[in-house]
């Protein structure tokens, strides 16, 4: 696998920095893409929950995806979890974000699923800083993710593409799945800060 070059980077970091996302089509090499689309069908995927404490209904309304956690026991998803460090390492080198960890699971929306419009990190109360994610098959309709921005006005829809990348900052952007109409495979991921959350526990898991 090759890791993007010096030039590569700066056409992550570059937008990033002017708008704080961005988004990559052409990412992941096809076949890291590939071995991890296979690594995920392996994997046994379980409802997805949005809190420890809401209720399986509750979060039926709000997701309907099927997640596993990558915990870098197979090849694949210890090639891809190496190049989200080079990544991380990136992003703090060039945009002192101080990340201190990642974590993702792979997920699949049938035809049908969607998650509702979200944020993955509230203000102070998670040290979730930047969101990924990672598309491992390309869909031409439904399951576009939309981003809207601080003021909830749409910025753009996404039309999965395989090996495709967004990146964009967990507290700023609201975003939501829309309903698929056929399956769509991707790996969702937060960069973490190590902060002290006072006794709160990090709602991600
Ligand atoms: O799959 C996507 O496009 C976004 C998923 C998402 O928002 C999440 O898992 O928090
Ligand atoms: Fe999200």
């Amino acid at each position: 696998m090759s890791a993007p070059t010096a030039t590569d980077w700066d056409s992550i970091i570059t937008p990033f920095y002017q708008q704080g996302w961005v988004w990559l089509p052409t990412f992941l090499p096809e076949p890291l893409t590939s071995a991890l689309l296979e690594d995920l069908q392996q994997q046994p995927l379980r409802a997805a929950g949005v809190g420890r404490q809401a209720a399986h209904l509750q979060d039926q309304q709000i997701r309907r995806d099927h997640t596993a956690w990558l915990d870098a026991s197979t090849p694949a998803q210890q090639q891809y979890l190496a190049l989200m460090q080079q990544l991380q390492q990136v992003f703090n080198q060039r945009c002192l974000l101080g990340l201190f960890d990642f974590e993702c699971h792979y997920a699949r929306y049938q035809s049908g699923d969607f998650y509702q419009k979200h944020l993955d990190a509230f203000q102070g109360r998670s040290n979730r800083v930047l969101t990924t994610v990672t598309y491992l098959n390309s869909v031409t309709e439904g399951g576009a993710l939309a981003l809207y921005d601080e003021q909830d006005q749409l910025i753009r829809q996404f039309q999965p593409a395989a090996g495709g990348l967004i990146v964009f900052e967990s507290e700023r952007f609201p975003h939501e799945v829309l309903p698929a109409s056929s399956p769509r495979f991707s790996i969702a991921g937060w960069f973490r800060r190590n902060n002290s959350l006072n006794g709160l526990i990090d709602p991600s898991r």
